[in-house]
């Protein structure tokens, strides 16, 4: 760390015409963002999302409450414009990407879509790994290439969301397993199941975890046994994100699972990440503490696709403007006496 720059964006932002501390969590971002470019004078360019969407085969098991078909149809919504992501991305000027990281359709040649599909959908978990090694690979790969192509187009703030129907039971395998947790801490209601079928679907999980035993917490091989292509994706494309120096949004439940897979591969990813928000998803609140991570929102949002992302970034903005454009006591004549 150069600690010099360090003492100088601390400086710059405790002589801002307020008192000290008063921006909150707003002096800590534009803290995090002036280190991370390693400037006293951030600029946040391009901001990108990018939403990857897969297929999973443990979605047979009823353990969402919606069809697996849902995937592929809200990928064709993303394309037309009309999810939830294209308005909160529109609304903050975000360019949006969609990735068809293995969705169980065809989509045909569409040049709004990013075609990285690595299959039509992960292996059924209950009983065999997601994925090959190969597979998993690929994925992580894949991940790194997309953010490498983003990158050359001059953006440096980038946000990952995900569409996969299943993919919360996934992620709270993956997170049960990394973090050494009951899968009652990790397993939560998704898209809204009842309390009978969240049951169902927790024992579907423990049957789940019990028929791969001997798996232990190495990241990669918790990815290939129980994520999804879109999961792994993500990590790679955080992984990548993070090497080139970029600010990272970590979005809701799912993309902190890929995020704390990230991070047990390289931890020096924690120094890009921003946690948008704490979704209600049961597992993200603990998952959060265990990162030690303080998210910027708490909307009571549980619905992915880097919607958290879109909705924290103004204040991302907010960060890096005050740190840019406020007056300091000195050039202000403001007196910065303590009384
Ligand atoms: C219409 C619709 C749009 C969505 N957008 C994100 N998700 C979210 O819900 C899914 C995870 O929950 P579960 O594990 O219960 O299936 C993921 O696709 C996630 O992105 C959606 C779900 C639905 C139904
Ligand atoms: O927080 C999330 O990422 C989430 C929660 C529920 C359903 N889909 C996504």
């Amino acid at each position: 760390m150069n600690v010099v720059l360090a003492d100088q964006i601390q400086h710059k932002i405790d002589f801002k015409t307020k008192p000290t501390g008063a921006l909150g969590m707003l002096e800590k971002l534009a803290f995090q963002i002036a280190q991370i470019q390693q400037t006293l004078t951030p600029e946040l360019k391009k901001p990108h999302i990018i939403v990857f969407a897969a297929s999973h085969g443990i979605a047979a098991h009823a353990v969402s409450a919606y069809p697996a078909e849902v995937t592929a149809q809200m990928v064709l919504n993303f394309l037309n414009g009309g999810a939830a992501i294209n308005v909160f991305t529109r609304q903050h000027g975000i360019a949006l990407l969609v990735v068809d990281a293995g969705v169980n359709y065809d989509f045909g040649k569409n040049e709004k879509l990013i075609d990285a599909k690595v299959g039509f959908g992960t292996n059924n978990i209950l009983t065999s790994p997601a994925m090959s090694a190969i597979e998993c690979d690929a994925c992580l790969q894949r991940g790194r290439e997309i953010v490498g192509d983003v990158r050359a187009t001059g953006c440096n703030v980038i946000g990952f969301g995900e569409m996969g129907i299943g993919n919360t039971s996934s992620a709270a395998l993956m997170m049960s397993k990394l973090l050494d947790l009951p899968l009652e801490d990790c397993v939560g209601k998704g898209t809204g199941l009842s309390d009978e079928q969240m049951s169902a679907k927790l024992a579907i999980l423990h049957q789940a975890m019990q028929n791969h035993a001997d798996l232990d917490n190495n990241p990669l091989r918790v990815l290939q046994t129980f994520g999804g292509f879109e999961i792994a994706m993500m990590c790679g494309a955080m992984l990548e994100a993070a090497d080139r120096g970029m600010v990272v949004l970590v979005d809701g439940f799912i993309a902190s699972v890929a995020y704390l897979t990230a991070f047990r591969m390289h931890a020096k990813i924690s120094q890009h990440a921003v946690f948008c928000h704490e979704s209600s998803e049961k597992g993200h609140e603990i998952l959060l503490r265990s990162l030690n991570a303080t998210p910027i929102l708490r909307l009571g949002m549980r619905l992915g696709e880097g919607t958290g992302c879109a909705v924290a970034y103004p204040v991302l903005q907010s960060a890096v403007a005050f740190l840019n454009e406020m007056a300091s006591f000195e050039s202000a004549g403001v007196s910065n006496k303590v009384a």
